[in-house]
């Protein structure tokens, strides 16, 4: 179901349903997506270790917000590709751009979130 114009405008219970009811729908989406199964798997392996060295409070808020970040962008490199791939399937080099330009950040987070993770499970060794 698409929001109309007026809809956009209001502010409802039925509209907020609809955005969460849509957004349901992205995360099923990003499940269906290789790269983010591996980030699901990773984030499973290191929430099992987060129980076994029993991470304070505060070390589980770190992990979860780095997974959680990690996770989401990871979705929104997903949508970038495929908006670049609705905008063109030609060979074009701002197209190649938008999408090396989105996984580089991805690999940004990535590296930050490792570095992250060593400095907390590290001590605990
Ligand atoms: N339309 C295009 N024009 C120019 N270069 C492109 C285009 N589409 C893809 N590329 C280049 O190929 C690379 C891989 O693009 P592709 O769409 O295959 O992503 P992918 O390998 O599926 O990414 P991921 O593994 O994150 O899902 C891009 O990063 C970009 O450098």
């Amino acid at each position: 179901m698409r929001l109309d114009s007026k809809d956009k405008r209001t502010l409802s219970v039925g509209r907020l349903k609809s955005s969460f009811r849509f957004a349901g729908n992205g995360l099923k989406w990003a499940c269906l997506e290789p790269n983010l199964r591996i980030h699901i798997a990773a984030g499973a392996f290191v929430s099992a270790a987060g129980f076994i060295f029993s991470l304070t409070r505060i070390e589980w808020c770190i992990i979860i917000l780095v997974m959680a970040g990690m996770m989401a962008l990871e979705i929104v490199n997903t949508a970038i590709e495929k908006t670049v791939d609705l905008v063109t399937e030609e060979y074009k080099p701002l197209a190649g751009m938008a999408k090396d330009l989105a996984a580089g950040a991805v690999l940004l987070y990535a590296c930050a979130a490792v570095v992250i993770g060593l400095f907390i499970f590290i001590p605990k060794l």
